[in-house]
């Protein structure tokens, strides 16, 4: 998918799985761009008054994804800095929808390096049996849409946060440029 230059929205969507660095990166790109950084995971635990794993276990994963949907379409109609979503937000075909045009990054990660880096936190998704089994399958799975709903690829293991941040902005730079030599 490619982004509109004319369509308003935030600075940059960061999409990709669980370990890419949405949540770190997202606010060193933030910082550098010198606007406002919303992180989605953040703001359901702060509308809910509770933590991911707690809506998972308590209300089920289709209820989450409810909840997801309706922080997702209301951050990205309304926040024009940077936005992490989280990674399976873009599953949801009105979250897919709302992302066409927009300036949407997938942060692309292995399964080996992205498993290594979440491996001990306390992620739902790989609560269960064979976490690492479990997020080669769901990553695998997921590919195809980030894919298809991210406008530019980034390597998620390019470097430390920063050195992923810039990589970001050289895309986005390289963006701008080709929209000015379109539009003369
Ligand atoms: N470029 C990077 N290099 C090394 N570690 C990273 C990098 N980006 C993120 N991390 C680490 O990986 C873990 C997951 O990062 P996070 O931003 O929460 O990912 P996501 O939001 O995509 O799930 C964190 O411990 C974070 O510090
Ligand atoms: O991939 C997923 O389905 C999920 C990713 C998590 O966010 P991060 O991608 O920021 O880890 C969080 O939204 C939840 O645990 C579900
Ligand atoms: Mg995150």
């Amino acid at each position: 998918m490619t982004h509109d230059a004319n369509k308003r929205g935030p600075s940059a969507v960061l999409i990709g799985f669980m370990g890419a660095g949405k949540s770190t990166v997202g606010r060193v790109l933030a910082d550098r761009l010198g606007v406002d950084f919303v992180d989605t995971d953040s703001v359901i635990v702060q509308t809910t008054g509770r933590s991911i794993p707690d809506i998972f276990t308590t209300e089920g994963p289709q209820r989450f994804r409810e909840i997801e949907r309706d922080v997702v379409l209301d951050v990205l109609g309304s926040h024009r800095g940077v936005v992490a979503l989280g990674g399976g937000a873009v599953m949801t075909p009105a979250v897919e929808a709302a992302l066409a045009g927009q300036r949407v990054v997938y942060l692309r990660i292995d399964a080996d390096a992205g498993f290594a880096r979440v491996a001990d936190s306390d992620r739902p998704l790989i609560a269960g049996e064979d976490p690492a089994g479990r997020y080669r399958e769901l990553l695998a799975q997921r590919d195809e849409t980030y894919t298809r709903a991210g406008a530019f690829v980034v390597d998620a293991a390019a470097g430390d946060p920063g050195e992923v941040a810039d990589a970001i902005l050289a895309d986005l730079a390289r963006a701008l440029v080709g929209e000015r030599v379109a539009s003369t």
